[in-house]
């Protein structure tokens, strides 16, 4: 039984221990069993898994689990360990191998798997910094030998070369579900001792968005030193959304360079209705309807200024609803970047504290929203093998404008397995309403018999250039490197070639002007 401790960090103590704890993919821990059990009867053909989705999911947890239910010593690579070629090879590369090195002590049970080892690198969608340099092949190299088990974790399985994708099994972890994560905080709260009203606990949940891990930090940060939580004491907000968001927005507000504002509005994961609501909401911080001294007296025009740029954003915006063009988005998003730095009369110095915006915090409904457009975007770049950012920002438009359509809505539903409130989402329906229910019913039809495979449409839409993408994703960073030596070496050799060439007719030139021609006797002869 756990034990109240307020110094501990909660997400780490209820940690689950077996499968059955584990809150949600219930499917993916089914797959990841009968890949261990498996392993307990022969060599899969698979010798590695990677385990992916989103963050705090309870992919650790399930391979920790795992480890545990059958019996198996684990050895974890975080990617705070240096993983270069080397060190893979010498830690995973000698664990894989033990058993072939001490296979005169091969016994009965070793085949069982008892014996085994379960090699845990996480972070492997992150192999190619400085210090991961070479690790992908050391990776591969090590599935391709090991007589032990392999679980690579990743939040984005398109980080991961085609290399070693092809060499393992790849089950896929998905959002849990905000009440489904209620009873585990409920847990949490009941060992801790702190009563608490089932609205502040989903409040919490659905602030999460489906990480369970990030669910559990805010209970403890808002429940700490109290015995009771109500759903007033819950004061959160988006942690990893906010910090590259502040970023971009000093740029915006603050920055003189306009591609650097829009670069940094480009790298973040928020579309442009999102985005404005931030603009919005922080532009009368940062530019003060009132500032002592004399450039300001009463009203700051940089506000309205800044507003009237926003209203231009937010027509295109209202069009692309409008018209589901969604060309227009850059606009909209050029307006409101460039716009409020364009309309500045001065330079504003100084800390300004951020705020997120307040229709999110006054109804979470936003919030959850984004939770739910999440679940969709793994869904369809797990589907369409595109990256969580075009999901979010292209598939799910174009989805949305197929879906107008009665009969792609049913196909595209069914063939994505997408749930009745995702369906509502995607047709923006405000609730479940009699045609909303046709269309789900009529899914699952398709849902039951068409799982995994991709619609031709896609296939025949794929731009070239991803394409090409792809194939270079399937290159090592070694063939990448050796590629590249190879170009530089064809360039030199061409430009030696070119320079000798020029030479050699420069000599000739000279000769020829110097010289009189062969079958010229003297100056007389002509
Ligand atoms: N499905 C789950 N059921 C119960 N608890 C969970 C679940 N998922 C996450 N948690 C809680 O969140 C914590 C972190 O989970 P875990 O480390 O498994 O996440 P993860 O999916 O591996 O995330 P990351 O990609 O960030 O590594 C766990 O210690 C546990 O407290």
């Amino acid at each position: 039984m756990d034990q109240p401790d307020q110094f501990s960090d909660w997400a780490e103590k209820y940690r689950p221990k077996t499968f059955k704890e584990i809150i949600g993919n219930k499917k993916a821990l089914h797959e990841l069993r009968l890949w261990a059990d498996e392993w307990a009867a022969k060599m899969p053909e698979k010798r590695a898994v990677i385990l992916y989705g989103p963050a705090g999911v309870g992919k650790t947890t399930s391979a920790h689990a795992l480890a545990r239910e059958m019996g198996w010593e684990m050895i974890e690579l975080n990617a705070g360990d240096q993983r270069t070629a080397e060190v893979i090879d010498k830690v995973a590369g000698s664990a894989s191998r033990m058993k072939t090195l001490f296979s005169h002590e091969k016994k009965e049970s070793d085949d069982k798997g008892s014996s085994k080892r379960l090699i845990v690198l996480d972070e492997a969608d992150n192999l190619h910094g400085t210090y991961d340099k070479g690790g992908s092949k050391a990776i591969s190299d090590v599935i391709a030998k090991t007589t032990h088990p392999i679980i690579l974790i990743a939040n984005d399985v398109y980080g991961i070369t085609q290399t070693i994708r092809s060499q393992c099994l790849e089950i896929s972890f998905s959002s849990i579900q905000s009440r489904s994560i209620v009873p585990a905080l409920k847990r949490a709260c009941d060992t801790e001792g702190i009563a608490c009203g089932e609205d502040a606990l989903l409040k919490l949940a659905e602030n999460a968005g489906g990480d369970l891990r990030s669910a559990m930090n805010d209970l403890q940060a808002c429940a700490s030193g109290k015995s009771e939580l109500k759903a007033e004491d819950i004061v959160i907000s988006g942690r990893d959304v906010k910090e590259t968001i502040f970023k971009a927005l000093v740029k915006v507000f603050k920055g003189k360079n306009r591609r650097e504002a829009l670069d940094a509005v480009g790298t973040l994961d928020e579309t442009p209705e999102d985005l404005i609501m931030w603009i919005d909401e922080n532009l009368p911080l940062q530019f003060p309807d009132e500032k002592k001294g004399p450039v300001f007296e009463k009203v700051n025009p940089d506000i309205s200024n800044g507003y009237a740029v926003l209203s231009r954003a937010d027509l295109y915006l209202g069009r692309v609803r409008l018209r589901q063009n969604y060309r227009l988005w850059r606009y909209a998003n050029f307006m409101m970047t460039v716009g409020p730095m364009s309309v500045r009369s001065g330079e504003y110095s100084g800390f300004i504290k951020y705020s997120s915006p307040s229709g999110w915090k006054r109804m979470g409904q936003a919030k959850s929203m984004r939770a739910m457009r999440d679940n969709i975007a793994v869904k369809m770049s797990v589907r369409h093998k595109d990256s969580m950012r075009v999901s979010r920002n292209e598939l799910i438009p174009y989805y949305m404008r197929l879906m107008e359509n009665e009969e792609y809505a049913v196909n595209l539903s069914g063939e994505s397995d997408f749930d009745l409130d995702e369906l509502i989402y995607l047709l923006q329906a405000k609730s479940a309403t009699k045609t909303v229910q046709n269309i789900y019913d009529k899914s699952r039809v398709i849902a039951a018999k068409h799982h995994s495979a991709e619609p031709e449409f896609f296939k025949e839409k794929r731009p070239r250039k991803e394409k090409e993408k792809e194939d270079k994703s399937q290159m090592t960073i070694e063939e990448i490197a050796a590629a590249a030596e190879k170009k530089k070496q064809q360039e030199a050799e061409k430009q030696k070639a070119e320079a000798d060439e020029k030479a050699k007719k420069e000599k000739a030139d000279r000769t020829e002007k110097s010289e009189p021609p062969k079958n010229q006797k003297s100056l007389f002869d002509f």
